[in-house]
């Protein structure tokens, strides 16, 4: 029985992922899905919780028809890459293979002696969860980027208005932190 690792943000989860999945379940039998930067929520890098992020994949994967089976782990960020791959083994199940896209995630697993397999891109121009952050602050349509269930998902919790809410948060910080310092006149 062979187990690979595949880990993203899922900041959210679009359809590169799915496409990325797609080929990572064939290759394999049992498919370990780290929720990297678990940590992180309510930016505009990371806008979803992981609790979130856990039902985009749920839903996503069934919507796909993925019938293998597959462990979701949360994986807080240590931010010492140094020992990454050895946290990460000490946080997952046994497995066999690492899948990614990502250099520094391919480069430390291989370091530690893992079989590294770089996955396939699809459409990398436009299916990019960068993208369809910056799509949903501009108010561009992103909708066609991610599978259905996950749009649907997105409205529910109405990400869409917490994620310009949040860029609203930011311009108004910076305004604010550019302005002239009053000095009271005594
Ligand atoms: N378009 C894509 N096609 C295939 N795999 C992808 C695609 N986009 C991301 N991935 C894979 O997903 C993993 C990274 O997930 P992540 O959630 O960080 O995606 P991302 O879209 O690059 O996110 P962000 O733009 O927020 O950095 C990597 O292993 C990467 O190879
Ligand atoms: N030192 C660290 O904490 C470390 C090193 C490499 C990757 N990671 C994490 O793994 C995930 C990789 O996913 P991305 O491909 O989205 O960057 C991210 O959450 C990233 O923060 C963390």
């Amino acid at each position: 029985m062979k187990r690979g690792l595949f880990v993203g943000r899922f900041q959210p989860v679009h359809n590169g992922h799915i496409k990325a999945l797609e080929f990572v379940f064939s290759q394999v039998d049992e498919v370990i899905i780290g929720i990297g930067s678990a940590q992180a929520s309510h930016t505009l890098k990371n806008p979803f919780t992981t609790s979130e992020r856990m039902e985009m994949l749920i839903r996503a994967l069934n919507e796909a028809g993925m019938d293998k089976r597959y462990y979701l782990i949360p994986l807080p960020d240590i931010n010492f890459n140094a020992i990454w791959a050895t946290y990460v083994v000490s946080m997952v199940p046994r497995f066999d293979v690492v899948f990614t896209g990502n250099s520094l995630v391919a480069q430390l697993f291989r370091e530690k002696g893992y079989e590294v397999v770089v996955q396939p891109m699809f459409r990398k121009d436009i299916l990019s969860a960068t993208e369809i952050r910056r799509r949903m602050v501009e108010g561009q349509p992103w909708e066609e980027l991610v599978p259905e269930s996950v749009a649907r998902f997105i409205r529910e919790i109405k990400g869409v208005e917490r994620i310009r809410m949040l860029a609203t948060n930011l311009e108004k910080n910076e305004k604010e932190l550019q302005a002239p310092i009053r000095i009271p006149e005594f």
